[in-house]
Parts: structure tokens; C-alpha cells; sequence
């Protein structure tokens, strides 16, 4: 079934996921709020600040219309900064009333709300009401827009309480280069993709400190375990964490430069201040918003997340860098399981 997607957001990911769609026959309307990227997207078919040297479908259709964008729309992707969903979404919800739409909705952010703590499909549920949608369902997974855009063999995971609405997503974006698993442990592929940027900002740290791959495997292990702890108390499967939202993005983002995260934390961890690392990314680095939310949930929830509390004193200044390891190396000794 060909269907018309809405993608809201071209960066990075947005627009790579719309080159996907688009490629797989789909009828795809990319939108964004930036007039010049649509039109660099239109006439260039490129993306270049968000992707470089990358020639996009040359009929993929991009604007700053969220009406254009949305009309007929069997389906709607957001993929804009988790902190940046629910004022999007609110501009969503009236023009679907208007148009008398009742998409399924996806999502590929990975973050949780700073102000509410919530997980995005919950933003989701909560801004755009059930009689103007179908499902909400999720994307996550090891998957930098730039491997995907040299179609370097790609594996996710959709997850949705709805089945059908999954495995209906699943056919969507799968090709030879993009296989795509379905899920129905929404709350665990959620809090495995927003949590493991925190991750991947620590794994940068030490890595810009010069430590090496004792230190970084230690990080993603512990960093998993972590992550488990919380998503379980909120009723996660915790075989969740042992797959591609899980682990798999752990491994991914905490190893790689193409990570935003993990650039951000080498330069952390070289002492380069918080605000200049911001501004020299010139893109959204998820897990400094999702520390804050991930350091409020484990501080109510009780839930021991010493890697969490080391990354918020350091990107709170705290702490240094050194001081923070430092800290998490001298904890009392803990069981391994526990
Ligand atoms: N880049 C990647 O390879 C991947 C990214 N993701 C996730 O996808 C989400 C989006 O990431 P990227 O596309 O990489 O980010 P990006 O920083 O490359 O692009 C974000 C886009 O959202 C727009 N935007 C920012 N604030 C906005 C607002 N308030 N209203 C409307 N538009 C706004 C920006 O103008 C830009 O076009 C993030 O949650 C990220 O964790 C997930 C998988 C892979
Ligand atoms: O989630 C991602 C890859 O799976 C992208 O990670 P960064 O936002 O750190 O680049």
C-alpha cells in the first residue's frame, strides 16, 4: 500500500527518513520552518548543513507550510528535538481537525520532556487528541543519518501498543538497506533511545580525556544497566535494553563520531565550556535536556543512576570531568546484578 506521509523536521534524521520513504515509492512532504533549507531541498536536492554531500530524491517535495504538508496525509512522522515536539504537535492537532484527517502517528525523537519528564509518545498522546489520530508508534534504534545515507546496512525497531499500527510501519521504511523490526514495549525502546545519550556523552568524555576501550566498554555496560533499572521500574521489558534500542544504540552512538553526543562530551571532557560545545554543534545534542529529566526521575524514583548524576554535575559545572570519574571510580563497591 503506497501511502502520503507528513515528515516534520529535516535534519539530520528527518530528512534521511524522508529520503527513505520517498525511495520506497511513498508519497512523502517533508516540512520545515526554515524557508532557505526548503528551498536548498526543492532546487539543490541537498541538506548540506544537516547532511553532507548527500543528493536527495529529486521529487522530494519540501516546505514550510505545516497545512501543505499535512493535507491528505495517511501518516505523520515527527522528527523534530524532543524538546521541540509538543509546540510542533500543537500546531498539528487544529489543522487536522480542519482537514478532517485521522493519521497514524510516528516518532524518531530521542529524548524525554524536561518539564513534564514524559516520553514523546505520551507528548504525542497528550497534545493531539484520539478522534484526530490513529496510533502512535516509534522508531529507534543504531541508525546515524550519515551511515544511512552511504546505505550501510541498517537495523530498528517500531515499537506501538497496536500491532497492526507496527508492523504497518514496518513495511513503510523496510528495504534491503533499512530492515526494520516491530516491538510492542513502547516504554523500553522510549527510554533505551533517550537515555543512551547520556550514555554516549560520558563515552565521549572519556575518550577526549584519552582513555581508552577498558573505560569505554565499562561505560556502555554499566550504562545499560542503568538505563534497565529506570525503564523497568516504569514497566519496561528488560530484554528491551538488550537489543537494537538498547544496547544497540548504546554501542553506536557511545563509539562513534557521527554521534552529536558523543562529539559533545570529547569536547567536554577536553574542557571546552558547555556553551561553546552547544554552539559549535550547530544541532541538537539530545542528551544534555534528557539528563536533566533522566536526573529528576531517578532522584523521585529512588533508582540508583550514578553515570546520569556524574553527566548532570558535570554539564551543571558541578563537577569536572576528572572529579566526576573520579567519584563514580571511588563509589563504595556495589554488587553486579543489584
Ligand atoms: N541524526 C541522526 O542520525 C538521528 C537522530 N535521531 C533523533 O531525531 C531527532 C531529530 O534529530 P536530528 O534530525 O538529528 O536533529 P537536527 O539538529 O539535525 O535537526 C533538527 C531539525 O528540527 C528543527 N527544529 C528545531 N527546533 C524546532 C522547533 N522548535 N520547531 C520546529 N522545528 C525545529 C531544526 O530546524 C532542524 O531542522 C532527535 O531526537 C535525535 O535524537 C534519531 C536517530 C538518528
Ligand atoms: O541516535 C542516534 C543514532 O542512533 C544519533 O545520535 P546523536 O544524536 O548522538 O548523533
Amino acid at each position: 500500500m503506497k501511502t502520503k506521509i507528513a515528515v516534520l523536521g529535516a535534519g539530520s534524521w528527518g530528512s534521511m527518513l524522508a529520503a527513505i520513504l520517498n525511495e520506497n515509492g511513498h508519497t512523502v512532504q517533508l516540512w520545515t520552518r526554515s524557508a532557505a533549507q526548503a528551498e536548498e531541498l526543492n532546487q539543490q536536492h541537498t541538506n548540506e548543513k544537516y547532511i553532507k554531500n548527500y543528493t536527495f530524491p529529486t521529487n522530494l517535495r519540501a516546505t514550510t507550510d505545516l497545512e501543505t504538508a499535512l493535507t491528505d496525509a495517511t501518516d505523520v512522522l515527527f522528527i523534530v528535538p524532543a524538546q521541540a515536539t509538543r509546540s510542533v504537535a500543537a500546531d498539528v492537532a487544529p489543522i487536522l481537525q480542519k482537514l478532517d484527517l485521522k493519521p497514524h502517528l510516528i516518532h524518531g525523537s530521542k529524548g524525554l520532556e524536561t518539564t513534564t519528564h514524559l516520553r514523546i509518545s505520551q507528548v504525542l498522546a497528550e497534545t493531539i487528541a484520539p478522534e484526530q489520530r490513529e496510533s502512535i508508534s516509534v522508531i529507534s534504534g543504531p541508525s546515524h543519518a550519515e551511515g544511512v545515507a552511504q546505505h550501510d546496512p541498517t537495523l530498528v525497531t517500531v515499537a506501538s501498543d497496536d500491532f497492526d499500527a507496527a508492523t504497518h510501519f514496518q513495511k513503510l521504511f523496510m528495504n534491503d538497506y533499512f530492515r526494520v523490526y516491530t516491538n510492542s514495549d513502547v516504554i523500553g525502546v522510549e527510554f533505551g533511545g533517550a537515555l543512551k545519550n547520556i550514555i554516549a556523552l560520558a563515552s565521549g568524555a572519556l575518550a577526549g580525556l584519552g582513555y581508552g576501550d577498558n573505560s569505554r566498554a565499562a561505560l556502555m555496560t554499566r550504562g545499560v544497566a542503568e538505563i534497565s533499572r529506570l525503564g523497568v521500574s516504569f514497566g519496561a521489558n528488560p530484554l528491551t535494553f538488550a537489543g537494537l534500542s538498547g544496547m544497540g544504540d548504546v554501542i553506536v552512538t557511545a563509539t562513534s563520531t557521527n554521534s552529536r553526543n558523543y562529539r559533545a562530551g570529547y569536547q567536554l571532557g577536553q574542557g571546552i565550556p558547555l556553551a561553546d560545545v552547544i554552539a559549535n554543534m550547530g544541532m541538537v545534542i539530545e542528551g544534555i535536556a534528557t539528563s536533566q529529566a533522566a536526573y529528576d526521575l531517578a532522584q523521585t524514583t529512588g533508582i540508583s543512576m550514578p553515570i546520569t548524576e556524574a553527566i548532570h554535575a558535570v554539564l551543571n559545572q558541578e563537577e569536572t570531568v576528572p572529579a566526576a570519574i573520579h567519584a563514580l571510580m571511588t563509589r563504595e563497591g556495589q554488587t553486579e546484578n543489584g
